[in-house]
Order: structure tokens, then sequence, then C-alpha cells
């Protein structure tokens, strides 16, 4: 359906036309970008007939897999019959009920109402404005600050970019908006020094406490962190620090949310990051894995608590055009049927997870300069490190990583390099073949990395 160009004439219509999300335009526009055309279950295909093995599931939210016809043949059967309707003005319509009424289903007890957006970074925003009108509610006017970690991610809105801890984005336009504030991310082989990992994670959970107490708790809305941090590098903390932090938002009533947009929907082999760590939040924001990307969609699980507060608090005056929107309503109900029905998530959890982390830690354990070799469920990471027995970082925290990860893309393989991380999250669906398939391609390339590596004169 789209018109047949050449790569080059792709890339020279992109060039003069397409403004690209993060991106130096001047240096993209000098190489090209590559033109992805087509897909299947973990492969990608680029315009000179390339296939790639898409380790980071698009952008860590492909986890049904390329081509499930499923979802295009509901998408058109929706389109045809109602392509639009809101709901706002007293309506609905039945995709959105459906939808709502699987999510009820798929989610723990107590998270029995949703609201929908367009985007991860528009959940978020709709979880900072539902915080602060909770309180208000509450007649807590003062209790407005929401603390985020550094390094957190959690979209590029105004104030998703501002509670993310991204100082790049905030140097940007004048951020962080008011009522912010950070603590250091629970990076044990960077902050943990000759704490074991346990210790390190109530330490890292103590910051929360100092922080609260800093600002004065009558102050403090929420604390809101991703249950693995996923932009900021796959950095996942010690099994103490969310109980921990859980049992101080508990003891000044401070408001506990996720941001599940990456760990949601099995990416940790549970439904949810917060069911793998262990704590309950009283909201999560999620996004990606609930259509697989297949169409734009988020959408904010308000529990029981903070849904009561809203429902009795008269109008919440925040929502979006296209907020459950039909068709991207009803890609996402089949798209959840199907990691329900073919028990996706199980099999992360009981088979390919295990089987990733086992193979990961072999493949990647081996290298000089690969440390802190780590991973839950099918989203893993290694740090790229100038010496593992100082667990000594690159002095510019970066830039191998680029080398890294532009070693594996022109392998067609694609993973992402986060600072010196190399990250990975390919969809739910891969089996036990293409991770050995995966994971070869990625040995090689390390190869290949650390002969460069050493001709750097980096190390
Ligand atoms: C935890 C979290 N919260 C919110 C967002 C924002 O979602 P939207 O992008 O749909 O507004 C995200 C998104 N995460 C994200 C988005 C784009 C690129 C990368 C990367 O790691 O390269 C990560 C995310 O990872």
């Amino acid at each position: 359906q789209n018109q047949q160009r050449t790569t080059e004439q792709w890339r020279q219509l992109d060039a003069a036309h397409h403004l690209h999300p993060f991106t130096d335009t001047q240096s993209l526009n000098q190489q090209g970008a590559r033109v992805m055309t087509r897909s299947e279950g973990i492969y990608l295909w680029d315009s000179e007939g390339n296939k790639i093995i898409d380790g980071m599931a698009g952008l860590w939210c492909v986890n049904i897999g390329y081509g499930r016809k499923e979802l295009s043949d509901v998408a058109k059967s929706q389109m045809d019959e109602l392509p639009f309707y809101n709901t706002f003005f007293k309506t609905t319509h039945p995709a959105v009920v459906e939808l709502s009424h699987l999510l009820a289903q798929v989610t723990p007890a107590g998270y029995e109402h949703v609201f929908y957006t367009n985007s991860g970074s528009e959940a978020v925003d709709t979880m900072i404005r539902m915080v602060r009108h909770y309180w208000d509610v509450q007649g807590k006017k003062d209790k407005k600050t929401l603390i985020g970690r550094w390094n957190g991610y959690h979209g590029s809105t105004i104030g998703g970019s501002s509670l993310g801890g991204m100082k790049y984005m905030h140097e940007q336009g004048d951020l962080p908006i008011p009522g912010m504030a950070h603590v250091e991310q629970p990076w044990w082989y960077k902050y943990g020094k000759d704490l074991s990992p346990d210790e390190f994670g109530v330490e890292a959970a103590r910051w929360v406490e100092e922080k609260i107490l800093e600002i004065g708790p009558e102050k403090v809305a929420a604390f809101v962190g991703e249950p693995i941090q996923g932009a900021g590098g796959v950095i996942i903390p010690p099994a103490t620090y969310w109980p921990e932090v859980e049992r101080i938002c508990r003891k000044y009533d401070v408001l506990l949310v996720a941001d599940e947009v990456i760990c949601g929907f099995g990416r940790t082999g549970e439904w949810f990051g917060f069911e793998h760590f262990g704590f309950r939040p009283d909201i999560f924001t999620t996004a990606k894995g609930l259509s697989s990307g297949y169409l734009p969609i988020g959408a904010v699980f308000v529990g029981e608590r903070v849904a009561q507060g809203l429902i009795a608090g008269g109008d919440f005056n925040h929502g979006f055009t296209y907020s459950g929107h039909p068709v991207a309503s009803a890609v996402a109900r089949v798209n959840i049927e199907l990691l329900r029905d073919e028990g996706i998530i199980d099999r992360v959890k009981n088979e390919t997870g295990p089987y990733m982390q086992k193979r990961w830690r072999e493949t990647f354990s081996q290298f000089e300069h690969v440390d802190d070799v780590r991973g839950v469920g099918l989203i893993q990471a290694f740090t790229l490190v100038k010496d593992k027995s100082k667990r000594e970082l690159f002095p510019e925290f970066g830039d191998v990583g680029l080398m890294c990860r532009d070693i594996f893309f022109s392998n067609n393989l694609i993973m992402r390099a986060c600072g010196d991380h190399i990250v990975s999250a390919p969809p739910l669906v891969i089996s036990k073949a293409e991770i050995d398939e995966m994971l070869g391609v990625a040995a090689r390339c390390m190869e290949t990395f650390e002969r460069k590596l050493k001709d750097s004169g980096l190390v």
C-alpha cells in the first residue's frame, strides 16, 4: 500500500520532511535512516532486504511479536463499525467497555478502575494530575510534591520529563516544573560500595525516607518508580528495595506509584513488575505491551483508595479526545486475550525467561570488559566496564555503549545502549531456538567489540 521507492528515495524524503524523536537531525541526515519495511515474529526486514533480529521488541513494546493478524483483523472490523467516538459527556462504546472489563480480570484484585490515554507519557501526566487532585479532595492541598529517581524515565511530556530524572531532558526547556524531587537510583554496581546488594537495597530505599523528611511528609504526594528502570539502563533493584520503599510510603502516608510502561504485561514473567517485586502500588501506569505497540494506547490503573477518592471528588477535569479510542481499545483487548490464552506470560516465567537469563549470563560474563550481567524474565542487560576487578566504569559514560550498539546493528541485531549499559527486551514470544540465534550473533559481535576497544586505546 505504500508507494515502492528505493532506499535512497525514502531517505531523501525522510530527511526533507521528518523530524525524528530524540535525534540529532543533522547527523541522522548525513548517514540516512534505516528504512524498516516489514516484520514477522521477532524479525524485521529493512528496505535493503536485511533480516534483523529485534532484540528490543521495537521500543520495549511488541510483547506479542510482529505479524499477529488477529490484531489487524479486529482493527479493521472495529474501524468499519465505529472508527471513533469519544468517552466524554456521558457516552461510552462496547470496545472500551470490553477492554476495561478484561483488564480488571488480568490485574490483581483491587485495581478495578482504569483511565485511558494515547501514550505512556500521557499516562504519567494523568497520574500526576490524579494524585494532586486526590490530595486536594482529601483537604490536604499542600501534599503536591512527587518524588522520582535520577535516571528514571517517565516520558517526554512536561510532567513526565520533570518527574523523570534524565538531567539532559531537564536542561532542555527549563525543567523540572515545581513540585518534583528526585533520589538516587538503586544501582548497586555504582553506589553499593562494600554493601551487599540486600544491604544496599534497604539503604537506597532509606534515601526515599530522607527525601520525604527533607521536604516534609505533609507536602509529599507520591513516590513514583519503575519496578526495573528501563531507559535508565535496566537497573534491577535488590529484592529488599521495593518492600522497604512500600513500608516507608505507608509510614508517611505517601502514595506509591509504579510506572509499568515497560515492566507491564509480562516483561518480568509476571503480568506486572510490582507482582515480581512483591509490593502493591496505589496507582500504576501502563502503555507499550498493552497493545504490543500495534496502536498507541496507555492506561492508568487506580487502586481502591484513590479510585474512591476520585469518584467522590466531583469532576476530574482531565482527558484526551482519543481516551478509550474504539480501535485502539479493540486491538488492546485482543492483544491481552492472546497473551492470556496462549499462556505467553507463564512461558516467560517458567521457560523462556529462565532460559534467556541462563544463556545471557553464559554468553556475556566471559568478556573482559563486561560486568553486572543481569536480567529478569525477558528484560536483561550488562554493563561495559573499564576494569571489572575494581568495578570501574569508563570515564565518558556512553561512548563505548554506542560503539557496541553500532556493531550489533550492523550485524542485523537490535539491542539498545543506555549509556554504557547494553540492554535487551525481545518480544515475549521469542523461542529458545531464537534466543540461541540472537545470542550467537551477539557473541560474535562482542569479540569484534573487544578487539575494537583494544585498538581504540580506551583500555
Ligand atoms: C517507564 C516509562 N514511562 C513512560 C514512558 C513514556 O511512554 P511514551 O513514549 O509512550 O510516551 C516510557 C517510554 N519509554 C521509552 C520510550 C521511547 C524510547 C525508549 C528507549 O529506551 O529508547 C524508552 C517508559 O519507559
